[in-house]
């Protein structure tokens, strides 16, 4: 089972990931491809620009169509692609694009040289394709899979069919396979690093986000919630509030039986906030004993019964080696137009007043 678990996550670094990171690793990949299809797209306008020129001194039949296709339509379609990459709303019109594109083209080379003599001269485009869409186009694994596979089933099934020499057939599906395993084997390591980037990434930015001792939201992290939630309440005018709580007489846990104990106290305290306050709620660790919580939509009042809670909680609660312990707490809900320093000063003289007023209580300020 085990093995099976390596093998699955060395093919795939996401496995076993939560869907919201599987999910976000979709979005931010779609993104990051955005340029790279902008710019593969009008490369390959302009080659396919030098293609139209040499095939025209070169080729003799049918040269007017093969020129339109070349010289025009193909063109004018890569620009369309790399147009629309320019506009987040024009995406799925440009990815439709883009994974049609590549089997249209076969089908057209199919159409003009698979009944001729001159299906040699003109087979590496059919080639080339394959490699292209699976190693430099910009669709990701799965899209560039269904459309290679595509055009390789359509150029398979034409080339079986028809009638080409025994040794050229046998040459053609040589090259077929070479160019498919290449590519899908070059586009499934690419996307395999990708993966591990965003996932180290990600494991990054997390733990710039994490106090490493109560695993709360450090103070730049929770910081960064209280003001998206001062953007959200002048946005919509919805009420938010916070609570400041302090640990009562913390010192005296260190001095009486060391830091080990103290820093299991702040662990087991820490455990106590998230595992009591909403979902929704954010719970960071400021420094030292002090913790803030935010809490979306909510006035002082319903701040003050969530404080009480988590009093009760705290004071039911039997810690390790010091068995009881109890908390100040200053709670304050957002006023129109204030800043984040205004409210912090506000909660904080509330819990000034709370320890002032004899500790283990709650003020609103
Ligand atoms: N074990 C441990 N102690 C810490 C940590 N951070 C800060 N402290 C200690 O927390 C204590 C805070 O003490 P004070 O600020 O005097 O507050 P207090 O004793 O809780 O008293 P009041 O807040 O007035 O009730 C200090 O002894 C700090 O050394 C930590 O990460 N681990």
């Amino acid at each position: 089972m085990t093995l099976i678990k390596t093998l699955a996550q060395s093919l795939d670094p996401l496995q076993g990931s939560s869907p919201t990171l599987r999910a976000e690793f979709v979005t931010w990949y779609q993104l990051a491809k955005v340029p790279q299809i902008r710019y593969v797209a009008f490369l390959t306008m302009l080659l396919y620009l030098v293609y139209a020129a040499v095939e025209y001194q070169a080729a003799s039949a049918q040269q007017g169509l093969r020129l339109a296709l070349h010289g025009v339509l193909v063109p004018a379609l890569l620009l369309g692609v790399g147009l629309l990459s320019y506009r987040t709303s024009w995406h799925r019109l440009m990815l439709g694009l883009l994974i049609g594109a590549p089997i249209g083209a076969v089908a057209v080379n199919l159409y003009f040289n698979s009944r001729h003599g001159d299906f040699a001269y003109y087979a590496p485009e059919m080639y080339l394709n394959l490699m292209w869409t699976f190693a430099v186009s910009g669709l990701t694994l799965r899209q560039a899979t269904l459309t290679a596979s595509t055009s390789a089933a359509v150029l398979l099934a034409v080339t079986l069919v028809s009638s080409l020499e025994p040794g050229l057939q046998r040459l053609n599906l040589v090259w077929i396979l070479a160019s498919f395993s290449f590519g899908l084997l070059s586009a499934f390591l690419l996307e395999k690093a990708h993966k591990t980037m965003f996932l180290h990434q990600s494991q990054l930015a997390l733990s710039a986000s994490v106090d490493g001792l109560t695993g709360l939201w450090n103070r730049a992290r929770i910081d960064q919630f209280f003001s998206d939630e001062i953007a959200r309440a002048e946005r919509y005018g919805t009420p938010f509030s916070v609570i400041l709580l302090d640990i009562d007489h913390f010192k005296s846990v260190n001095d009486t039986h060391g830091h080990t104990v103290g820093d299991s106290v702040l662990q087991q305290f820490a455990a106590l906030l998230r595992d009591n306050v909403r979902s929704v709620d954010k719970v960071g660790r400021l420094g030292g004993e002090e913790f803030l919580i935010v809490l979306p939509e909510i006035d002082e009042r319903q701040a003050q019964a969530a404080a009480r809670t988590l009093q009760q909680r705290i004071n039911a609660f039997a810690f390790d080696t010091v068995q009881c312990k109890t908390a100040s707490f200053g709670v304050t809900q957002y006023r129109d137009e204030e800043s984040r320093h205004s409210m912090l000063h506000r909660v904080d003289r509330a819990l000034y007043r709370a320890k002032e007023n004899g500790r283990d209580r709650i003020e609103v300020l």
